[in-house]
């Protein structure tokens, strides 16, 4: 590249050696080649210019596309991990659109599709739902225009070396995998005092985080899944699962310790976000410049 830039500028005009040919017939000849060399330069020069200034307007395409590149987050942990609380902490702060595997099953339970029902048989067993629901579910969720536009944060998925590599296939990368790290016995505990508020959405602990009001403690519900037997299930098909699928993406793994107060466990995912995304900046900034 550097080559076909600068080499064509190095024309030098030689003086050349007599011939003894007869005098030319345009006696200005002399005149006339150094000002046609001088038409060629200029034309190459211009030339030059043009290529140099199109090249410059791609790097600063490439660096414009880079940057409006939304941020793309993996986030995984054992059940009770804390994904959900640092999800929304992390969609509220980054924007990002939230995109969790669990949920995606449950929503085909609730609306009683054939995939539901499928699905509902391996998660009472605690098992993995087969990839032949799960993968495209979430493909075809990534691939909507909101994942594309903000980014997102992929949570519970992939579970397993195939779930992470035909997202690979697919052109899913993401840019950090969180790991959530928490010992079994914090899990069981925060799995069975697990509570949810049906109207708004809003995950309690019975013990840790207690609902505000009695109406609202008369209307929680527990997950059907959050049961001792359930859960232990669920953790060793973690266990199986996890170093798997950290192979594949160990150089971009960040692990957390999950077992901090919920604010703490934050204040770390937000360091290492904000620090991302300066370094992505000042690395861009460098290549436009
Ligand atoms: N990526 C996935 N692949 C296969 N099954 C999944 C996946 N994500 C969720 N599931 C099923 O849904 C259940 C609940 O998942 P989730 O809501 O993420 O809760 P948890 O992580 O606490 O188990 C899992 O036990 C599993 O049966």
């Amino acid at each position: 590249m550097a080559c076909s830039l600068i080499c064509p500028l190095v024309v030098v005009p030689q003086a050349k050696p007599s011939t003894g040919r007869p005098p030319s017939l345009f006696p200005n000849s002399h005149a006339f080649s150094s000002l046609s060399l001088s038409l060629r330069l200029s034309h190459r020069k211009d030339l030059l210019r043009h290529r140099h200034r199109s090249l410059r307007k791609q790097v600063l395409a490439t660096a414009k596309a880079e940057e409006t590149e939304p941020l793309k987050i993996m986030i995984s942990g054992a059940p009770a991990s804390g994904k959900g609380t640092q999800c929304e902490l992390i969609t509220k702060n980054y924007k990002l659109v939230h995109i969790a595997a669990g949920d995606l099953l449950r929503s085909e339970i609730a609306a009683g599709t054939e995939n539901g029902k499928l699905a509902k048989e391996f998660m009472d067993k605690g098992q993995l739902v087969p990839n032949k629901i799960v993968v495209m579910m979430v493909k075809e969720r990534l691939m909507q225009p909101d994942s594309q536009r903000y980014g997102w944060l992929l949570d519970g998925y992939p579970r397993s070396l195939s779930q992470a590599t035909a997202l690979k296939e697919f052109g899913f990368e993401p840019d950090i995998f969180i790991l959530l790290e928490v010992p079994e016995e914090i899990l069981v505990e925060r799995v069975v005092g697990r509570r949810m508020d049906p109207v708004t959405g809003k995950i309690y602990h019975l013990k840790y985080s207690p609902p505000e009001t009695e109406e609202i403690a008369a209307r929680l519900t527990q997950r059907f899944d959050d049961t001792v037997e359930k859960v232990k299930l669920r953790l060793q098909t973690h266990r199986q699962n996890v170093e798997a699928v950290l192979s594949l993406y160990k150089d971009i793994t960040v692990k957390i310790n999950g077992a901090a107060p919920k604010e703490e466990v934050f204040a770390q995912i937000d360091k290492l976000l904000s620090e991302f995304l300066e370094q992505k900046k000042s690395t861009l900034g460098t290549v436009a410049r």
